[in-house]
């Protein structure tokens, strides 16, 4: 039988676990259960399990920082005990809390972000975000005349994830190819996104194409917001290193059989883009509605990262 971990990470890699905050959250589950299968009482042996088990995690999507956030979060402070049981009992405890956490904050920035959303405004949003989605759910429940455009996402149709919740709550939806943003942005009045991560510098890396429509929002004088929770914030930009952007296989886009009649084409699958602070006007997160310029102070003062703390990286 496979292991609960090595099931997660499968699911994750095949998208079928998917989202940033949801690959976070069912990344804390599986390292929950894997330190309850193990049954050693060494501890050296135990904490080398875990961080084998952290590593295959972090090899399944390389962009959503939400992932090594929680990993980091979940296996710290296992150095602290040489007691095998111990060191279970702090994982089991900080994952429980990691979702918990996780859970409050996504219901605390759709009560925020929802007051950003005015009655009888037109929502744009793209891909298929939780807590996005969330604040057009609560801003609709408030009693909000809402109406919302949701993108297709080519080529892995998470727009379709979008429509069925936003239909599913009675909200009026129109469903349009990613390319037709710019001709309804004239119509929006506010652009609700997620992200998979934000960067020191306030950029915001989410599903390819919000860099596009974040672009027209700005020429069309479009508000744009990004709901983020704070785990989804990137210490190690603090040191310069850049956000990994996901390619993923070709086939998503053309299928082989077509591909392999044109030897000369090649497809490029970038599954995230970077949308620069510029464009954003106000991150959402548990913590309150920020500026994107607040990036840093949330990566350093908030989350508490210093850059001394990947002195042993380089
Ligand atoms: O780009 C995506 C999902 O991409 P993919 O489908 O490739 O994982 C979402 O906008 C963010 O992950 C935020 O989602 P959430 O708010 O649910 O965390």
């Amino acid at each position: 039988m496979k292991s609960v971990l090595a099931d997660t990470a499968l699911k994750i890699k095949s998208m079928e676990i998917r989202g940033a905050g949801k690959i976070a959250r069912e990344a804390a589950s599986a390292l929950k259960s894997h330190a309850e299968s193990l049954d050693t009482q060494n501890s050296g042996n135990f904490l080398s399990e875990m961080r084998t088990a952290g590593d295959i995690l972090l090899k399944t999507r390389p962009t959503a920082v939400s992932l090594p956030n929680a990993v980091n979060i979940i296996l710290s402070g296992m150095d602290g005990s040489d007691d095998a049981g111990e060191i279970r009992a702090g994982i089991v405890r900080r994952a429980d809390s990691f979702i918990e956490r996780s859970n409050s904050a996504v219901r605390r920035i759709g009560e925020i972000g929802a007051r950003r959303i005015s009655d009888g405004d037109v929502v744009l949003t793209h891909c298929n975000s939780q807590v996005a989605i969330g604040c057009i759910l609560e801003a609709h429940r408030q009693g909000k005349d809402i109406e919302v455009f949701a993108t297709e996402v080519r080529p892995r149709n998470q727009g379709l994830l979008t429509i069925k919740s936003l239909s599913d709550a009675g909200i009026k939806t129109s469903f349009i190819v990613d390319s037709a943003a710019r001709y309804f942005m004239k119509d929006v009045d506010i652009v609700v996104i997620g992200t998979d991560a934000v960067t020191v510098n306030g950029s915001v890396v989410n599903k390819i194409g919000t860099s596009q429509i974040a672009l027209a929002a700005h020429e069309a004088r479009t508000r744009v917001m990004v709901a983020a929770e704070t785990y989804k914030f990137a210490p190690k930009t603090l040191t310069g290193e850049l956000i990994q952007i996901e390619e993923r296989d070709s086939s998503e886009v053309l299928s082989p059989e077509i591909a392999a009649a044109m030897p000369n084409v090649t497809v490029r699958n970038p599954a995230f883009d970077i949308t620069p602070a510029e464009y954003i006007d106000l991150i959402v997160t548990e913590e309150g509605a920020i500026p994107p310029e607040m990036a840093y102070i949330i990566i350093k003062d908030y989350l508490g990262w210093k850059i001394r703390d990947f002195d042993n990286e380089r």
